[in-house]
């Protein structure tokens, strides 16, 4: 079983972390098999999932020196929110395998961190409870189901709880095959709601199938129809801004745009296509394409501050981080994803320090050797 009854406060485990790669190893030995498949693997031989680290690796900073950097400024805007650092939380289903307070801790420490956390569609915990905690620092993620009054409801209750955009995700008409998950049947234990699954019906039959056949009943409840030409279906159902993620080229990201979309630059953390290139290596060609029209965003294999000034300088506007924040969810509730989120802010604006810039606006194309 999970431990998920952990205190929020901080631990002397959590407070001897010094870096995401110390709470991940934490937040694993927290988490039973179980669950601990299900939010590390990836798809089929995993190798988008490493390559998301591995291109990060490769690529090179060019720093400029000798500049004042007594007083470093990692701000940014996001869709006009305010952000300390240029980092959010990415959608990430069934936080409470990881955590009694589930979705409530990740969002309470978005808000105190001055982040903003991606809800999905797949939570355990009510939109509504989700946003009271994040104190209007909240995106919601969208999975189109076929039932479109199901989605349209869903999305009106988003907008009504005051999510700040919407976030479409558009590489997971099927879920790619997680082999592990596979493997060992990959179930919800009994304990955990998915409340935003629909009605109680719905959400019974999910329930019931979950021993087994959760990743079958889940392909069963997405729209694979959906396509461009739907997107104004959408559109009509809120005002808030839509963004596309899951976009890996330029031309889709120009159809976005086309669209009245933002974009989402994602591998689904490896979790969908194997062998699709890794975000990073995607993100030159979108932000080229669309960068100066639309906000670029990217996701997958974050998990230093170097990292995320090397995707500003290839033209994303910030990055958002799935598994590290599940990682701080397991390894110590609110105060574990806290520390993640604190961890990289302060690897943040030391990277930018030692690269001779004083804000994120001084960050270009020429710091990073291609
Ligand atoms: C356990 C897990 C669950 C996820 N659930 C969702 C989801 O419900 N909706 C979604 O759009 N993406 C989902 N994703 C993908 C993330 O939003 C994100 O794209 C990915 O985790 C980024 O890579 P990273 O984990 O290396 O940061 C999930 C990823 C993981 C690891
Ligand atoms: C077993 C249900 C899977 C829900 C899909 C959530 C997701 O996007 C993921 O990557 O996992």
């Amino acid at each position: 079983m999970t431990t998920p009854n952990l205190p929020d406060a901080e631990t002397p485990e959590l407070e001897g972390t010094v870096n995401l790669a110390d709470i991940e190893t934490l937040g694993r030995s927290r988490l039973d098999r179980n669950a601990l498949e299900y939010y590390a693997s990836g798809a089929n031989d995993e190798l988008t999932l490493r390559e998301n680290r591995a291109a990060f690796a490769r690529l090179k900073l060019r720093p400029r020196v000798l500049v004042d950097v007594s007083n470093v400024d990692a701000r940014t805007e996001v869709l006009g929110l305010p952000l300390r650092s240029p980092v959010g939380i990415a959608p990430t289903a069934f936080h409470g395998l990881a955590h009694l307070d589930a979705e409530v801790a990740t969002a309470r420490a978005a808000a105190s961190a001055g982040s903003v956390m991606t809800l999905s569609t797949l939570s355990n915990t009510p939109i509504e409870e989700v946003a009271a905690a994040a104190g209007g620092r909240f995106w919601f993620q969208l999975y189109l189901y076929t039932d479109r009054a199901l989605s349209a409801e869903i999305v009106r209750r988003a907008e009504a709880a005051g999510a700040r955009a919407l976030v479409l995700t558009v590489d997971a008409p099927f879920l790619g095959r997680r082999e592990a998950n596979e493997r060992h049947r990959f179930a919800l234990p009994p304990h955990l709601r998915v409340p935003n699954a629909g009605s109680r019906e719905r959400l019974a039959q999910m329930e019931s199938e979950s021993g087994s056949q959760l990743v079958n009943y889940f392909q069963g409840l997405i729209d694979k129809t959906f396509t461009w030409a739907d997107l104004a279906w959408l559109r009509g159902q809120t005002s808030l801004p839509i963004v596309l993620k899951g976009i890996l080229t330029a031309e889709d990201a120009r159809l976005a745009a086309e669209h009245g979309c933002h974009v989402w630059v994602s591998n689904h953390g490896g979790r969908q296509l194997d062998t699709a290139v890794s975000s990073i290596e995607a993100l030159p060609e979108i932000a080229d394409e669309v960068g100066g029209e639309v906000e670029v965003y990217l996701d997958g294999g974050v998990t230093r501050g170097t990292d995320v000034v090397k995707a500003l300088a290839l033209g994303a506007r910030a990055v958002f981080v799935g598994r590290p924040a599940l990682w701080g969810l397991a390894a110590g509730g609110e105060a574990g994803v806290r520390r993640t989120l604190d961890l990289l802010h302060d690897e943040v604006r030391l990277a930018l320090a030692l690269c001779g810039k004083q804000n994120v606006g001084q960050v270009g194309r020429e710091l990073v050797r291609l």
